[in-house]
This record gives C-alpha cells, structure tokens and sequence, in this order.
C-alpha cells in the first residue's frame, strides 16, 4: 500500500501546499506548531476538505478535484487515532473494540490476533475510567486497526501521556509497525519518537514540505540535521547482531561497518536501530593508535555546512560536529579521507 497525496488548501493566515508519498512503515509527518500536520493528515482522512488536488492509495482515488471525487470519511479506509484516546466512557474496552467492526464481515478472526498483538486481554472487561493513559491509547489503536483500515493516521498519539507513560507504549508502536502491513502516518513534533518509529520523514515548514524520503537520510544531511535539534543530529543505521564477544561487548554489522557495542543481549542476528550523535563523533586524519575509542572507521568527507561534516562511511552517511576551528585545523573539505572516531558507549539504540 503507498498513499500518494499532492494538495492545496488556503487558510486566511496561511497556504498548505503539500505532495508527497507514504510508503508502508511509519511516515513521521513533522514540523513545528502551526506548520499543517494535522491539516494534513485531516485532508487524507476526510476531514478537511482541500481546495485543489488529489490523494489516493495504491492509484485509488479517495479525493480528485479535477475528477470530481471526494470520498466520505467513513469510506475511506482510515484507522485514526488522536492524541486523547476519544474511547465511550460507557464502554468495556472490549466493546470499544467491537464497535469499529460490528459492521464488518470476518473482523471476528482478527479481534484475538490485535487482542494478543496489543495486549489488550487482560483489558477487555474493565472501563476506560479504570485504565491508564498508555492502555487506553492501545485500546485505541486496537480499535482503529478491527476497522480493517488500508491506512492508519495517528496525530499526536503520546502527546497528552507522561514520559513514563510514553516509554511504556513506545515497544507497542514498535510492533505494530513492524507487524502491521500498513502505511501509518504518524504526526509529531517530538525528534525522540520520530526517530525511534518513522523509516520515511515527511518534514513540513509554513505549508511546504522541506523534505519527503527516508528518515535515515535526512538526519545524516548536514542542511537538514539541525531541524532535529543540535544533541539529536547524527545518523540512524540499521544493523544487526553478529556475535557477542566475552567482554560484554556485541559486534554489529552496520551499512557504516562493523562496530563494536555494548551487549544488551539482544538475540544473534537480531536487527537493532542504531543511533550515532554528532556530537559524539571525533575526526582524526590518520587512524589514531593507543586511543580508547573501539570503532575507528575510514571515512570520506561529503559536505561540511553549519558546523556539521557529512561523512561517507562505507555505504552509509554519518554527521560529525566539528568547530569550524577544527575543520581549519584538519584541512577538511570535500573529498578528504579521514577517520571517525566513535566511542561504544555513545552510540544509541534507537
Ligand atoms: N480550520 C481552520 N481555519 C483557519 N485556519 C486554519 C484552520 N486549520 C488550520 N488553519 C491554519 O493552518 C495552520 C496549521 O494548522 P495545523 O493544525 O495543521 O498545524 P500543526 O502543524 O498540526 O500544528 P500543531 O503542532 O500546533 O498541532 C494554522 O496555524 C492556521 O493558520
């Protein structure tokens, strides 16, 4: 399934013109307050009206100016989930579920699969008052993935939980993106969740997008990193469990090469997301001897922009954040080969 959207809607105080596509997996649609998230992600739902334009999901229209075609809302195929849960108070959990599917051929056999795969079991008999924030935002997503929807819209899902209750959640959005065989458009303007959920980054600013591809590449881009803010730019890399060395340490094989990470005892051949700061990252001419660091990588310099150095390491692009000081001291420009030099205990999992 991939959504396709190229829209234009006037405000009085301000213009949303927006194309992009939303493959399966998360796609973060991000951007500061007021910039047209969840105008958006509304238009794609059904419940803004663009002036102009179309959307459709795998070349189905749901809405076409030029054709005439706007699909209702309830016609759509839409999972929506919004940053209160919106569940009946009046409701068990478990007729919160059904509700989206009582009219529904065949839903039956996919309650216990989203039951199981959100956890929601032990759940089921109790009433929204008698549940916490992160339980009553899965009781919501479970109930917005029984409406068999071909696409899911979350704006904001953990905007109104505490951190606690943003960390308990998270592992469920994890899974369901990596289990749910559906584009999820996933609003936010918080880099930590963005970073641990989205492949694909959909960056707007004032009505615009800034960016549209993969999240991987536009937190490696030296003109797009700092939108992220200044402790999050770096890279994101997808790599997996090698082997486990006696020393409490893992070998991964990243698109960068492989490094050496503490052991958090993830399964061999586990795949883990990888982050690498910028501010973590030491650039060296020649590869140092007698340092600490275990992960010294050759690497090429591909652009250095506002303070940060893009790097080519193998197939993969990282960001050092260097002093323009340093980058005079070094002789960096583009072209350079270099090392990276990246201490084991600063890169995260994501
Ligand atoms: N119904 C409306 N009537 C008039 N203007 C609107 C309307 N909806 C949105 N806008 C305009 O579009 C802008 C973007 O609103 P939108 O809610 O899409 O932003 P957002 O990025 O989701 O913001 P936030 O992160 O604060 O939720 C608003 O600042 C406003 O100018």
């Amino acid at each position: 399934m991939v959504l396709s959207l190229s829209i234009h809607k006037r405000f009085p105080a301000m213009e949303l013109d927006v194309a992009f596509e939303a493959p399966s997996g998360v796609t973060a649609v991000f951007g500061p307050s007021g910039c047209g998230k969840t105008s958006t992600v509304n238009a794609v739902a059904g419940l803004l009206r663009p002036d102009r334009g179309h959307i459709a999901l795998d070349g189905q229209p749901l809405y076409d100016s030029a054709k005439g075609i706007d699909l209702p809302t309830q016609k759509r195929r839409i999972g929506y989930v919004f940053q209160d849960a919106r569940l009946f108070p009046h409701l068990s959990v478990a007729a919160n579920l059904r509700y989206s599917w009582r009219w529904r051929r065949g839903a039956a056999r996919d309650f216990d699969r989203i039951v199981e795969m959100l956890a929601l079991g032990p759940l089921l008999k109790r009433y929204p008052r008698h549940l916490s924030g992160g339980e009553k935002q899965r009781t919501a997503i479970g109930r917005a993935l029984l409406s068999d929807p071909a696409l899911l819209v979350m704006d904001e899902p953990l905007a109104a939980l505490d951190e606690a209750r943003k960390s308990e959640i998270m592992p469920w959005l994890e899974r369901l993106r990596d289990e749910v065989n559906l584009p999820i458009l996933y609003v936010s303007h918080s880099t930590a969740e963005v970073l641990r959920l989205a492949t694909t980054l959909v960056m707007l600013d004032a009505g615009r997008v800034t960016y549209a591809g993969p999240l991987a590449e536009a937190i490696s881009d030296a003109r797009l990193g700092p939108a992220f803010g200044a402790r999050e730019a770096g890279a994101l890399l997808q790599g997996r469990i090698e082997s486990r060395e006696a020393d409490g340490m893992c070998r991964v094989s990243t698109p960068a090469g492989p490094l050496l990470l503490p052991d958090q005892g993830e399964a061999l051949g586990a795949e883990i997301r990888l982050r690498i700061l910028a501010h973590e990252v030491i650039l060296s001419l020649d590869a140092p001897q007698g340092i600490s660091a275990l992960n010294v990588l050759p690497a090429v310099v591909e652009r250095i922009e506002g303070g940060y150095v893009e790097l080519r390491l193998g197939t993969a692009k990282i960001l050092a954040q260097i002093t323009p000081r340093s980058v005079a001291t070094l002789g960096l420009s583009a072209g350079r080969s270099c090392h990276a030099i990246i201490k084991s205990a600063a890169m995260v999992r994501s």
